[in-house]
């Protein structure tokens, strides 16, 4: 068993989406961007729980406004039977409230919830824009006693996931990782994406040309499956597959689907 997540971004029917694509037995978790703010993403991940997914809310520590705002989510959570968040810094430039990056949340997250919520924390393959991959490995030991597992920023290439993982080993970071794939996302949509989030260099072939462009993009989408079964095949260093669906729920029209569990999609295994 390799487990699967699938990502979504909170947008209008987005639940109606999920409702009719996603098996319930995949967990979904819902990306917490600067423009939507948190009660978006938590509204969302409720409406999940209420249907039986398990849902998993991002929390970018920037976005929440007030202690009293976090307290509500929490309290939101738990009435909704939310165990779990995923904790950020969050991209906002300036922060909204008291939180400026996501070390000072989880540390109120374990606090106000009496420690029965879990959280995940981010993990950079590749390095992040404004952390340097020092930096980045310093930030995930100091957060990793209030954390129960890495997600991995997005990434294309299974040795650079690996060799992460490896790099995390070294230096104390012990938790479970799960890697962080994109979905069978039009090609021209991830190139944008991309550049937005600051991911790099194992995007090259993303350019259409080469080798690893036929691997990787069937018809104008990515495809996810190869960088998968990749990952599948050193299974016993990863906790499971987190797709970044970026809504792209449906199976692509080559019949090829994400890997994972979507309803009614052709198997890639
Ligand atoms: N990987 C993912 O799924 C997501 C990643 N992000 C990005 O990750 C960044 C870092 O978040 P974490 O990995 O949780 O690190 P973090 O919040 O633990 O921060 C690590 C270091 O970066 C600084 N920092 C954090 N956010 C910043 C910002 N927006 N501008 C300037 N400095 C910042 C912090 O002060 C700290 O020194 C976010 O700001 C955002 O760019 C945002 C949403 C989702
Ligand atoms: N730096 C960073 N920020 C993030 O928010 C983020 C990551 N990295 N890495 C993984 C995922 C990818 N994320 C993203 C990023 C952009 C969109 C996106 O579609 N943005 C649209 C707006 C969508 C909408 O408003 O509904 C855009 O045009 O900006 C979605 C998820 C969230 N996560």
């Amino acid at each position: 068993m390799f487990p699967t997540r699938i990502e979504i971004i909170p947008s209008e029917g987005i639940v109606e989406r999920v409702a009719a694509a996603v098996a319930p037995s995949t967990p979904i978790t819902v990306t917490c961007l600067p423009h939507h703010g948190v009660g978006r993403t938590v509204r969302t991940a409720t409406q999940l729980a209420g249907l039986g997914y398990t849902a998993i809310p991002h929390l970018a520590a920037r976005s929440v406004q007030s202690r009293a705002e976090l307290t509500g989510i929490l309290r939101n959570c738990s009435d909704a039977g939310i165990g779990e968040v995923f904790v950020i810094g969050g991209d906002r430039k300036h922060p909204a409230g008291p939180y400026d990056s996501a070390l000072p949340l989880l540390e109120d997250i374990e606090q106000y919830s009496s420690g029965l919520i879990r959280a995940g924390i981010a993990g950079y393959p590749e390095g992040h824009p404004f952390l340097d991959p020092g930096a980045g490995v310093d930030a995930l030991l100091a957060k990793q006693h209030l954390a129960s597992h890495v997600v991995t920023q997005m990434c294309f290439s299974a040795p650079r996931i690996l060799d992460y993982v490896g790099l995390l080993r070294r230096v104390g970071v012990q938790l479970p990782v799960w890697a962080g794939v994109a979905g069978a996302v039009p090609r021209t949509r991830l190139v944008s994406l991309a550049a937005q989030i600051g991911v790099g260099s194992s995007l090259k072939f993303l350019s259409r040309k080469g080798p690893l462009a036929r691997k990787l993009l069937v018809g104008d989408h990515y495809a996810p499956e190869s960088l998968i079964a990749e990952l599948k095949s050193q299974s016993a260093r990863l906790a499971g597959i987190h797709l970044y669906s970026f809504n792209s729920l449906d199976p692509t029209p080559s019949g090829t689907d994400h890997g994972s569990d979507i309803k009614g999609a052709s198997r890639a295994n």
